[in-house]
């Protein structure tokens, strides 16, 4: 069934520069670019341990690219993710995030997480209502419900969503499609910097090649940070690549494929 948006919305629905054939960046490109992310000397110890996962990370990355953080199970991927993304605090070291001009505010700051496997979270019965879950409250004003429409409509057409019905239960989408919409719930709150734990993880080959095409496309938008082992899929779209050692230790590396 098609998205059933109101005409008002369709009508004044101006879509965005089409994402279609976004191209890798080099890391030459990209090095002109101002830091959106700067990471210096973080490591972190979570309270009570003795023990650090993070040991004096540093990197930055340019705004509009896409970084990726690969190593082996247990090394401290996932941590430094939560690090960045303020669910966990350094022990040490700063991070500095460039701050949005007041007219790209996000509703909920400007950093994004989607976690590994993401569908298994779903809190809402319909796609319309996860993708709206916890946003505020837009209903008693008309100017601010024709914003927020617009807001889905360019993330739905973004991530690929639009064939899908709003009414559907997020439950019953296919593998691809679920993970979509996490991916979608997370951008409909504007963030600036996008964190991504597994993104193609548990998807078979089709889901896995248009999701990994869906995060080159994004970062014409935005800039993103992902955690993979699937480095076959991800290699062609990554403009900085980092691998994580054990103990929590991170350098610049090439993607080994
Ligand atoms: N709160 C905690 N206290 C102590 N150790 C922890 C805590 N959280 C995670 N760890 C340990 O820290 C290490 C790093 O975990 P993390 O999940 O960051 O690794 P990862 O590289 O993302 O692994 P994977 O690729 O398997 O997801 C692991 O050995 C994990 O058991």
């Amino acid at each position: 069934m098609e998205t059933a948006l109101p005409n008002s919305f369709a009508l004044s629905f101006i879509p965005r520069t089409p994402a279609k054939h976004a191209i890798a960046s080099s890391m030459l490109c990209c090095s002109s670019r101002s830091p959106i992310l700067q990471v210096k000397d973080v490591s972190y110890r979570p309270p009570g341990t003795e023990v650090n996962l993070l040991d004096h990370v540093s990197f930055e990355l340019p705004e509009k690219s896409l970084g990726l953080i690969f190593g082996r199970s247990g090394s401290g991927k996932t941590t430094l993710l939560q690090v960045l993304a303020g669910l966990a605090v350094p022990t040490e070291g700063v991070i500095t995030k460039e701050n949005p001009t007041e007219d790209e505010a996000s509703t909920s700051g400007n950093t994004g997480i989607v976690f590994q496997f993401p569908e298994r979270y779903f809190l809402a019965d319909t796609v319309l209502e996860e993708l709206t879950f916890g946003l505020p409250n837009r209903a008693q004003n008309p100017l601010m419900q024709q914003q927020l429409y617009l807001q889905l409509h360019q993330v739905a057409l973004a991530v690929g969503l639009l064939g899908i019905s709003w009414d559907a239960n997020p439950r019953s989408l296919s593998d691809g499609y679920k993970r979509r919409l996490a991916l979608a719930a997370q951008l409909v709150r504007r963030p600036r910097l996008l964190l991504l734990d597994e993104p193609l993880a548990g998807l078979d080959w089709k889901a896995r090649m248009d999701v990994a095409k869906l995060l080159a496309n994004l970062k014409q938008e935005l800039t993103l940070i992902v955690v993979s082992h699937d480095l076959k899929e991800l290699k062609p779209y990554v403009d900085k690549a980092w691998r994580m050692d054990p103990g929590g230790r991170l350098s610049e590396a090439c993607v080994p494929v």
